[in-house]
C-alpha cells in the first residue's frame, strides 16, 4: 500500500488491486453490497409491474445465495430487472471507472471501506476484495433481450459475451480468491446474511432446511412428524419498523424485539419513529430494563439504510445519553459513507439527533401524564436516562424537567415544581434560598435525616450513578435553590435560619472545652469548634463541607483540576455543641479522667452516626460502653 503511494499514476489499471489490498479488512461488506443490489433489481421489476411497465410475470421473487465449495464459488441470483450487454456497460464499466479517477485521488485519505465504496457507486467492485475473477450473467426484463455475460478478472480487461440466463434477472458468480475462502464456508456466509440482511424487503434465500410439521402418532403412542425440504429463507422482510403503528399491537413489539435480542429481559416501553420530512427516518426504539449497568448495554441500536444493516455503531446519530436504549433506526439520507466528523457536522444528523430526542421527551411526558403511578413505578428503570439527558442535553433539560422525578427517603415522587413547594416554607435559608436536603446512603445516614425530620424538613435520596452530576445541573439550572448532603453540617447550620442561638458557655469555658476535645481526639484531620446549637441537637457532629465533599467526590471520577482536591487529606468538622447537658456535665465534672472519657464517648458516638467507627476504636468504643453500662 505504503509503496504504491508515491508511484501511482491515476490510471484505471490501478484500481481493483487498490480495491483489493486496501479494503481487505472490511472485506465481508462484499456480500452486502451484492445483495442488495440483487434486492434493488428485484424491487425495480416489481415497481415496473405496478405501474404497468412490464406486463410479464413476476415469478418467485427471491435472491438466492448459494456456495459451491468444490469449484470455491458465491453465486448471487435474482429475478430483478437484469441487464443488457449496453446496461452493463454503462452501468458497470463506465460508472466504475469514471469514478475511478477521483477515487484515486481520494482514497488515500479514506479510513475503512465504507467510506469509498459508497462514495463511488463502486458498490459491485467490492466483489474484488473477495474474488479473482467475477461473471456476470444476466437477462434484462426488456421484451426482446438477449441474455449477456460479462467476465472480468480484475485487471480492466474484462469480456462481454452472449450469456445462457433463460429467464430474467441476474447471477453474480464470484471465483473466491486463496486468501478469501473462509467465504466458502457455509457458517460464515450465513452468518455474514444474517448480519446484513436480516431485514431486507425480498426474501433471501441460502440453501434448504428441513421442516418437521406434527402427523398425528405412531403405533406406540409418539408424535411423528413430516419432514419436508424447504427453502431456507434467512429473513424477515416485514420488520414492524415499516408498518404502520396502528397496525401493531403491544405483542408485536415485544416478540420484534424478542427476535432483535433473543436473551434479553422485556423492555419497558418504545417509541415508534417515524418521518418523512426533513429527512427520512423510520425505526422503533426500545427502553431496557436498566439500573446501574452504564457501560455495558451500548451500541444495542442497529442501524438500516432500506432496511439493509449498516452498523452498530450509531455515536453520532443518536444523542450520547440515549444511546443506551436498544431498537433500530432506518433512515436512507443518513449519509453512512462518511468520516466521523463529517457525520458530525452534518445538518440532517443534527436535525436527526433533534427529532430523537424530542420523541423520547414527548414519549416520557405522554407516559407520565396518562399515568402518573405507573411512571412512578417505572421511574427506578428510566431515571438514568432521563438524569443523564438532562445534565448532557439543554433541550431535552427544558422538556425533562416537567416529568423528572425526585424521590425522598420515604419512595414518594416529586417532579422539580412539586418539590420546590413542599419544602420552601421549612427550609428557605436566612437569604431566601431553598435548601434541598439529599442522602446518599440513607441506611447509614439514619441518625441525620432522622435529625433533619424533627425539625419538619425532607431528605431526598440520591444515590444513583450520575447523581452527582445531577445535582450540580439542578443547581445550577433551577434558581435559588441549593442542595446540601444531610451530614454536611450541624443542623442548624445545614438550612442557616435567622435565629441566632447563644452559646451558654463562657469563652473560658468554650476553650476549656476545645482543648479536652482536642487532646482527646488527638488527630490533625479532625477541626473542633464549640458552637452554641439548639439543645436538641446532637453533643457532638462530624461532618464533611459539602463543597469539600462534592470536590472529593468528583475527582475520584476524573483527573484535571480535580486532581488536587483528591490529593488533599479528608478533613473533618467536629462540632460540640455548647448548649447540650453534656457538655455541661463534663464541665461540672474535676476528674480528668472522667472528663476525657466522656468527650471520647460523645466522639465515639459522633463517628458511630457517620459510619466512621472502626477496627480498634470501635473496640474501645463497644468496651467503654460495656463498662458505662456496668
Ligand atoms: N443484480 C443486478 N441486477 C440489475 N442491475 C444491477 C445488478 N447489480 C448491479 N446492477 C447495476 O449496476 C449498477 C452499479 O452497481 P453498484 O453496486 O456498483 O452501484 P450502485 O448500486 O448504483 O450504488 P452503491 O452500491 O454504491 O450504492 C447499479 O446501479 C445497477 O444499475
Amino acid at each position: 500500500m505504503i509503496q504504491e503511494k508515491g508511484t501511482i499514476s491515476i490510471h484505471t489499471e490501478n484500481i481493483f488491486p487498490i480495491i483489493k489490498k486496501f479494503l481487505y479488512s472490511d472485506n465481508e461488506i462484499f456480500l452486502r453490497e451484492l445483495v442488495s443490489n440483487a434486492v434493488d433489481a428485484t424491487q425495480k421489476i416489481k415497481r415496473l409491474a405496478s405501474l404497468g411497465e412490464f406486463n410479464g410475470t413476476l415469478g418467485d421473487l427471491k435472491v438466492q445465495v448459494s456456495v459451491d465449495k468444490e469449484a470455491k464459488t458465491i453465486t448471487i441470483s435474482d429475478m430483478g430487472i437484469g441487464m443488457t450487454a449496453e446496461e452493463i456497460k454503462k452501468y458497470i464499466n463506465q460508472v466504475a471507472f469514471s469514478g475511478a479517477t477521483e477515487f484515486m485521488e481520494q482514497f488515500r485519505e479514506a479510513k475503512d471501506a465504507n467510506e469509498i465504496i459508497g462514495k463511488f457507486g463502486l458498490g459491485f467492485y467490492s466483489a474484488f476484495m473477495v474474488a479473482d475473477k467475477v461473471e456476470i450473467n444476466t437477462l434484462s426484463y426488456r421484451e426482446g433481450a438477449s441474455a449477456a455475460r460479462w467476465i472480468c478478472d480484475g485487471s480492466t480487461s474484462f469480456e462481454i459475451s452472449e450469456g445462457d440466463r433463460t429467464n430474467r434477472g441476474t447471477d453474480i458468480i464470484l471465483h473466491i480468491n486463496p486468501e478469501s475462502e473462509e467465504f466458502l464456508e457455509e457458517y460464515r456466509l450465513r452468518e455474514i446474511l444474517k448480519k446484513y440482511g436480516q431485514f431486507l424487503p425480498v426474501p433471501i434465500q441460502f440453501g434448504m432446511r428441513t421442516e418437521r410439521t406434527p402427523d398425528g402418532e405412531d403405533e406406540e403412542g409418539k408424535p411423528k412428524f413430516i419432514e419436508t425440504e424447504v427453502p431456507d429463507i434467512i429473513n424477515n422482510t416485514s420488520p414492524i419498523w415499516t408498518k404502520a403503528p396502528s397496525d401493531l399491537t403491544d405483542e408485536d413489539y415485544l416478540n420484534f424485539y424478542r427476535e432483535l435480542y433473543p436473551f434479553s429481559e422485556e423492555p419497558l416501553f418504545w417509541i415508534h419513529l417515524n418521518v418523512d420530512y426533513p429527512f427520512t427516518l423510520t425505526g422503533v426504539l426500545y427502553f431496557p430494563k436498566v439500573k446501574n449497568e452504564l457501560e455495558l448495554q451500548r451500541n444495542k441500536i442497529k442501524l438500516f439504510s432500506r432496511q439493509v444493516f449498516i452498523t452498530d455503531e450509531v455515536k453520532d446519530i443518536v444523542p450520547e445519553f440515549l444511546m443506551l436504549l436498544h431498537g433500530v433506526i432506518d433512515s436512507p439520507d443518513i449519509p453512512l459513507n462518511v468520516s466521523r466528523s463529517f457525520l458530525q457536522a452534518d445538518g440532517n444528523v443534527k436535525k436527526i439527533n433533534n427529532y430523537i430526542t424530542k420523541k423520547v421527551a414527548d414519549k416520557l411526558s405522554e407516559l407520565f401524564k396518562a399515568d402518573r403511578k405507573s411512571f412512578e413505578e417505572k421511574w427506578k428503570d428510566v431515571n438514568l436516562f432521563v438524569k443523564y439527558g438532562m445534565i448532557s442535553d439543554e433541550k431535552f433539560y427544558d422538556k425533562a424537567k416537567e416529568f423528572a422525578l425526585l424521590e425522598n427517603v420515604h419512595q414518594q415522587y416529586f417532579t422539580l415544581p412539586e418539590y420546590t413547594d413542599k419544602v420552601k416554607a421549612e427550609q428557605t435559608d436566612k437569604s431566601g434560598k431553598v435548601i434541598w436536603l439529599y442522602s446518599n446512603d440513607p441506611a447509614r445516614q439514619h441518625t441525620y435525616i432522622t435529625q433533619a425530620e424533627k425539625r419538619s424538613y425532607d431528605v431526598l435520596t440520591m444515590n444513583g450513578p450520575l447523581d452527582n452530576h445531577f445535582i450540580a445541573q439542578l443547581e445550577q439550572k433551577l434558581e435559588n435553590t441549593a442542595l446540601k448532603r444531610v451530614d454536611s453540617d450541624v443542623l442548624d447550620k445545614l438550612i442557616e435560619k435567622d435565629v441566632k442561638i447563644e452559646c451558654v458557655l463562657s469563652e473560658e469555658q468554650s476553650a476549656s472545652v476545645k482543648t479536652l476535645f482536642e487532646q482527646t481526639i488527638a488527630n490533625g484531620t479532625m477541626n473542633v469548634q464549640v458552637e452554641g446549637l439548639s439543645p436538641d441537637e446532637m453533643p457532638v457532629t462530624v461532618t464533611m463541607d459539602e463543597f469539600m465533599r462534592r470536590m472529593k467526590d468528583m475527582s475520584k471520577m476524573g483527573g484535571g483540576m480535580m486532581g488536587f482536591y483528591g490529593s488533599l487529606p479528608d478533613n473533618y468538622k467536629v462540632s460540640v455543641n455548647g448548649n447540650h447537658k453534656l457538655i455541661k456535665r463534663i464541665l461540672d465534672t474535676d476528674d480528668q479522667e472522667v472528663k476525657a472519657r466522656l468527650a471520647k464517648q460523645a466522639f465515639d458516638l459522633a463517628l458511630l452516626s457517620q459510619g466512621m467507627l472502626s477496627g480498634a476504636d470501635l473496640t474501645a468504643f463497644v468496651e467503654r460502653s460495656v463498662s458505662l453500662i456496668d
